[in-house]
């Protein structure tokens, strides 16, 4: 057994080497970097200790969606995105790098990239940029996103993926021309012998605990009468006719005796939200994470798969009680008309990038264990070579979670909401060699530093909203985070 691993291991060094080798004769004759990947099986794994427990300096991602694929993101062979300042804090953060220009870069560097992988792993199994992008570009400027950029897209060292029961690794390198790939290879080889040890085991329970267990401190960074004059003035501008939808999010901040753990949060959210898409980056000293029910879009096979969800409700607390709450969402006008807003900008936004677009006539319910909501789902065939990126630049931020006209939505967020978006309500997701993959909306979602935790929620307003019923909307909103914060 001993030998048999030690063979395989000699031999995938050697394949390594070789394909390190060649991607530094590529790099020196064209001048440009080349990504070189290799490909193998790997035991299966559980991503979330993956990604807790890789040491804090590094680089790391997670992806687990609703339909099972995972994957985990160790270290940085290469990230897309404007340039850190030193220390890995980005300044003056105006650096606008759109997912468009991020697409154009990335088909460049996939389209020269080796990959030496077993045929029968997944075409996504290779070099794969994990990442996002801020909701607004140009309102981050609090300290706290200081780690987060407009835009970060980072093809990890080490990436795990699962489907089902099956599990790969890729292990990426970037030759630079001219350089010596010698260093490449030994860090790679560094972070494998670091981090593919056996992840230990027994440490965490499944589910339940709460991440910060005692004395949580909870300060609102808008409370009830910011809100409402928030609300108030985003209402008479709709009424003026300046606009005609516009989300207000706010934020709350907890913060405990002890660092928050991370792996608590992650493992509540996994179980209680299994319809949702876990997802979690960590860069410098901040995690950003959560638990979202919401697609910006999926683009697999060519085929473009979209949502519309807008119009919420809260559970009852019998099931009687909570049909009824169902059936008045799905009959509510306001909810209704918020949510036909949504599906017909998805509709304009898609249709010159579509074959055909499939789009039920009603609305159905989608329901988590805080919220019910309605949900469009939307469906069509790509028409040119569009990557996921270039999708996620057509469609992002759609009035679900910004606003109707875009322009003027944004600029009433920008100059009206207390508390910088970040990374909430941006686009977080993936994208493969061929320009495939997933991007969903970051809502149920915080940032995480240290002791304390920045929540977020918002809400779509129209003309005849209500302050205070939106105020509790929001405050559904963040229960899941909340939750497994505080404890249920
Ligand atoms: C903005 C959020 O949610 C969005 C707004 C919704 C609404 O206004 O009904 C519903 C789902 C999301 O598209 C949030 O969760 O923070």
């Amino acid at each position: 057994m001993t030998t048999r691993a030690r063979t395989l291991d000699l031999g995938l060094d050697a394949r390594l080497h070789a394909l390190a080798r060649q991607a530094q004769r590529q790099a020196d004759s064209s001048g440009r970097p080349v990504v070189a990947t290799l490909v193998e099986p790997s035991p299966v794994q559980d991503p979330i200790a993956r990604f807790v427990r890789a040491p804090v300096e590094l680089t790391r991602a997670l992806w687990w969606g609703a339909d099972s694929l995972a994957l985990v993101g160790l270290g940085e062979a290469l990230a897309l995105g404007p340039a850190p300042c030193a220390g890995g804090v980005y300044q003056g953060h105006g650096l606008d790098v759109s997912p468009a220009e991020i697409a154009r870069e990335w088909r460049r560097l996939a389209a020269g990239a080796l990959v030496d992988a077993p045929s029968d792993s997944p075409a996504l199994a290779g070099p794969l940029l994990l990442g996002g992008f801020a909701f607004d570009p140009l309102r981050l400027t609090e300290p706290a996103w200081r780690s987060f950029p407009a835009a970060r897209l980072v093809l990890p060292r080490l990436l795990l993926l699962g489907e089902g029961d099956r599990w790969w690794l890729a292990s990426t390198l970037v030759a630079w021309p001219g350089r010596d790939p010698a260093g490449e290879l030994e860090e790679l080889r560094r972070l494998r012998a670091l981090l593919l040890q056996p992840a230990p085991s027994g440490c965490m329970p499944a589910t339940n605990g709460r991440a910060l267990p005692v004395e949580v401190v909870r300060r609102e960074l808008c409370g009830p009468e910011r809100w409402r004059a928030m609300v108030e003035r985003a209402i008479t501008a709709i009424r003026r006719g300046e606009l005609a939808k516009v989300v207000l999010a706010r934020a709350v901040e907890v913060s405990g005796p002890e660092p928050v753990s991370v792996e608590r949060v992650l493992r509540w959210l996994a179980a209680g939200y299994p319809g949702c898409t876990l997802f979690a980056f960590s860069y410098g000293d901040a995690v950003f994470l959560g638990a979202t029910p919401e697609r910006l879009v999926r683009l697999h096979a060519r085929r473009i798969e979209t949502m519309a969800l807008a119009g919420s409700i809260r559970r009852g607390t019998t099931p009687e009680e909570d049909a009824a709450l169902a059936g008045a969402l799905l009959a509510s006008e306001k909810d209704r008309q918020e949510h036909a807003v949504v599906v017909d900008e998805l509709r304009a936004a898609l249709a010159p990038a579509c074959r055909a677009l499939e789009i039920p006539r009603e609305p159905s319910l989608l329901s988590m264990r805080n919220v019910h909501h309605l949900a469009t789902p939307v469906r069509g065939e790509l028409a040119g070579d569009s990557t996921v990126l270039d999708l996620v630049e057509r469609l992002h931020p759609t009035p679900a979670v910004g606003g109707v006209p875009r322009a003027a939505a944004l600029a009433f967020i920008r100059s009206h909401e207390p508390v910088d978006r970040g990374w909430y309500a941006g686009p977080v997701g993936w994208v493969d060699r061929s320009g495939e993959g997933e991007f969903a909306v970051a809502l149920r979602s915080g940032l995480i530093r240290g002791r304390t935790a920045r929540l977020y929620a918002g809400c779509g307003i129209l003309a005849d909203s209500d302050p205070e019923a939106e105020y509790a909307e929001s405050e559904l909103k963040l229960q899941p985070l909340l939750r497994a914060l505080e404890g249920a």
